[in-house]
């Protein structure tokens, strides 16, 4: 089992003009370790995801992924973005799309290379048990099957890092935990790491090992039950804050007196 960090920041700046959506960010996630990485609108979790794609350039500071820059790393990355339903009339079959996520790091692929192709594409499907629907036009199927392949799509590369940025956004609860088990079954049997952009940390809570929590230029990381206290989060949200643990479940209370459904409190 490998113990280098599967992602390192160190000393991680991102501003946009005289915009700083963090500064001084400091961490190394370990392979098979679940990051979840929470913030209201606009604090930067996608842009963190972007930079660990490599399509954004730190404004300064240092950061890999699996070792490597993140642009020279993008074959040991898989990203699983928001379920966005596919258009109906897509000619593009399960195992098309699934496919992709093989290709896009290859080509030329030769007659060795499309048999691999195929093993790593069945694999993948079958990790996610998309194998029914797997020669159905991806346009026809649902939100939930769409997602899972998706999720094929992010393993068939059999990455060291997943990227997710919001994956469980529009799925029913059942397809939430369909989703999040089998990157938690992932990053288990394999050993990747997971950052995981999400507003709503309780679908995931039980799998979290630490969370990256940002706002307005400001940052805490650390386990769930450090970050997501009363005290943590007034100290970040620069207001008073009340963080209630019902049946397991975290839900914050703003000083407006309302329960917020947890992360959205700074947009009230
Ligand atoms: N290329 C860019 N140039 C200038 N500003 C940008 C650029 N990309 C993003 N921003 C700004 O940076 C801020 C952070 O955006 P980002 O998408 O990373 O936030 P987020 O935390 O993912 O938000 P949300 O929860 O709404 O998705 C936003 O205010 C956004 O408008």
């Amino acid at each position: 089992m490998s113990t280098t960090p599967a992602v390192t920041l160190s000393g991680a700046r991102l501003a946009y003009g005289d915009r700083v959506l963090w500064d001084g960010l400091d961490l190394d996630v370990a392979p098979g370790e679940f990051v979840a990485v929470l913030g209201p609108n606009g604090s930067g979790k996608t842009s963190l995801m972007r930079v660990l794609l490599g399509l954004r350039a730190l404004s300064s500071g240092a950061v890999t992924v699996a070792g490597a820059a993140p642009g020279r790393a993008n074959r040991r990355i898989g990203y699983i973005p928001q379920q966005r339903a596919l258009d109906p009339a897509l000619a593009l079959r399960g195992r098309d799309l699934v496919g992709l996520g093989w290709d896009g790091h290859r080509w030329g692929l030769g007659l060795t290379g499309i048999r691999e192709r195929r093993r790593r594409v069945d694999t993948a499907l079958a990790e996610v048990g998309a194998e029914a629907f797997a020669n159905r036009p991806v346009g026809m199927l649902s939100g939930g099957e769409q997602q899972r392949l998706r999720v094929a799509q992010a393993l068939v590369g059999d990455p060291a890092v997943l990227l997710c940025d919001e994956p469980l956004l529009s799925l029913d609860l059942a397809h939430q935990r369909a989703v999040s088990d089998l990157i938690d079954t992932r990053r288990r049997t394999a050993d990747t790491a997971v950052l995981f952009v999400t507003h709503e940390i309780n679908p995931v809570l039980p799998l979290v090992d630490r969370v990256l929590y940002l706002v307005d230029g400001r940052f805490r990381i650390g386990p769930p039950d450090e970050v997501m206290t009363s005290e943590t989060l007034s100290e970040l949200y620069r207001t008073e804050v009340d963080v209630l643990r019902v049946r397991g479940q975290v839900h914050i209370v703003g000083g407006h007196g309302a329960v917020c459904e947890d992360f959205h409190l700074a947009e009230h």
